[in-house]
Order: structure tokens, then C-alpha cells, then sequence
């Protein structure tokens, strides 16, 4: 992790912040309060399953980001995500980091408590997971999928907190930006996998990362574009490229009305 400065900080912040919460709430407790649990986590594969194959637009949600600053101001996520679910989202991205994105884990909680129930949409818990701990807190949190750094991860770490998705009901969306990291994530099990099209230490965007990487996404892998992607048109170039979905923020949060940004990104272009 010494190469990645960015990434650095952000998972020794991480760490400590992780600790912190094992002390006051020990993974025995988590694992208590799962056991009496009554929803099961909504599966991506079996939400998007079914009628006329298209790409689906997973909306994102957060108040800033170390790219570009305070996105939003004032940051109502109840609002923000009630407009995505009224406009065509097929999932909802909750940034529930605190310090680099202005989240909290509470954001996704009460967001799936109170409209979750209305919908038959999947949330991801958006964060930096770096161990089982927060798997256990993403099912309390009632996330439906997790997101996994690849490169923040060790390959066993990685497989680990894989296989402890799934035996919790959770799906894995492990997010990859280089073949090296696509070839990690497949040999560690994932059969989720994002392309961030942003390098998490440059901060660069490169849409074409999408089109290098998806020969090499087997069949059966559902596949999500990520990152930087604005327009009809480079939603239609992913819809292309066979990707089941994108995830989409900036562009939508920038906008006067996110409901309304997202509705235009879905119109249809020739
Ligand atoms: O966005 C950043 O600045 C960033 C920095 C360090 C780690 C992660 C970062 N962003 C996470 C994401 O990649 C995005 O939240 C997500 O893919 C949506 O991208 P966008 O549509 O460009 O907001």
C-alpha cells in the first residue's frame, strides 16, 4: 500500500475507525443480531433476472469525494434516493464512509428501513472493507451487496471476505481497475466484478478500461461499469460493451434534480 498515498490514508482511517467499533460492538453481538434477522438480502442476479435484457443503473449517493470535494450541499440522501427510485434505478450505492466521502453507516440503515420496502431494488454498502468485522456490520446494516477493493485487499483476505458474503446472503461487488486485478477477483470466487474506469490513485478516468477488460470477464459474471459516465451515449457504449450495469454518482448529484439527471441518462439514443 505504500505506492497508493491516497488509499493509504484512507484505509489507515479505516482500520482505526474499525477498531474503534469491535470495541463497543463486538463481532459476537453482530453475529447475534443477524441470527434474529427476519430479511434476507436481495440478490442483484435475481432482481435483474427476468424480462427483456438491459442495462441496469445502480444510482450512488454521497456528499463529497477526495476527486472533486463537496459534490452536494445541503445532502439530503432520503430525497436524493427517493428521486432515483421514482426514475428507473435498478440499485442504490449508499457512501457510508464518514471521513473522505461525508456518509454514515446510519445513511444506508435508515434509507433501507425506510425505502427499501416500497421496491425490489438491491443497496450497496459503498466503503472501504478491509475486514470480516464489517461484512457482519454491512448484513446488520441491511446492505444486499458489499463492495470489495481489489486492491486494497490481499488475495486471501479477499477470498475470505468473499465466501463470508455469501454464507450471509450478501452478493459481492468486487471492483477492479487493471486484468491483474480482474484475474485476482475471479480466482478468489467473485461472480460480481466492477470496472472503475476512475484509478483510485490518480484519480484519472479512462471509460476505455471497460472495453479492455470485458473480453476477459467469463460468461455467468455479472459485470458493472464504474465511474465517470455521464451521458446517454456512454451509458449506450457500456449497453455495447455487454456490461449488465453501471454505477453512476457525480454526474447525477451535480445536477439540479439527481431523479431527473438519472431519467435523462436512461433516454434512449440510436
Ligand atoms: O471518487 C473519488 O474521488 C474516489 C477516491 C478514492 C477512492 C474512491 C473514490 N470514488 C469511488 C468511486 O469510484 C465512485 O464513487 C463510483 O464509482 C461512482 O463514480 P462517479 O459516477 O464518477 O461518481
Amino acid at each position: 500500500m505504500e505506492d497508493h498515498p491516497l488509499l493509504s490514508r484512507i484505509v489507515r482511517s479505516k482500520q482505526t475507525e474499525v477498531e474503534a467499533s469491535e470495541h463497543v460492538r463486538p463481532v459476537s453481538l453482530l453475529e447475534q443480531d443477524v441470527s434474529t434477522m427476519r430479511e434476507q438480502p436481495l440478490s442483484p442476479r435475481v432482481a435483474w433476472a427476468g424480462g427483456k435484457k438491459r442495462l441496469r443503473v445502480i444510482a450512488e449517493t454521497k456528499k463529497k469525494s477526495p476527486s472533486r470535494g463537496v459534490i452536494r450541499e445541503p445532502y439530503d440522501p432520503m430525497a436524493i434516493v427517493s428521486g432515483y427510485l421514482m426514475n428507473g434505478a435498478s440499485g442504490i450505492s449508499v457512501l457510508t464512509d464518514g471521513p473522505f466521502f461525508g456518509g454514515h453507516p446510519d445513511d444506508l440503515r435508515l434509507l433501507k428501513e425506510k425505502l427499501a420496502r416500497e421496491t425490489r431494488v438491491p443497496f450497496l454498502r459503498k466503503d472501504f472493507l478491509i475486514l470480516p468485522y464489517q461484512i457482519w456490520e454491512s448484513r446488520c446494516l441491511g446492505a444486499d451487496i458489499v463492495l470489495l477493493i481489489a486492491r486494497i485487499l490481499s488475495f486471501e483476505r479477499l477470498s475470505e471476505m468473499i465466501a463470508l458474503s455469501r454464507r450471509l446472503g450478501l452478493s459481492a461487488l468486487v471492483e477492479v481497475h487493471s486484468r491483474e486485478e480482474l484475474d485476482m477477483a475471479l480466482d478468489a470466487g467473485s461472480d460480481l466484478v466492477g470496472i472503475n474506469h476512475r484509478d483510485l490513485d490518480s484519480l484519472v478516468i479512462d471509460l476505455g478500461l471497460s472495453e479492455k477488460l470485458a473480453p476477459h470477464i467469463p460468461k455467468g459474471v455479472l459485470r458493472v461499469a464504474e465511474s465517470g459516465l455521464k451521458t446517454p451515449e456512454d451509458r449506450k457504449r457500456m449497453e455495447d460493451l455487454g456490461y449488465d450495469a453501471v454505477l453512476v454518482g457525480e454526474s447525477f448529484l451535480t445536477a439540479p434534480d439527481p431523479g431527473v439527471a438519472l431519467k435523462e441518462f436512461l433516454r434512449d439514443v440510436d
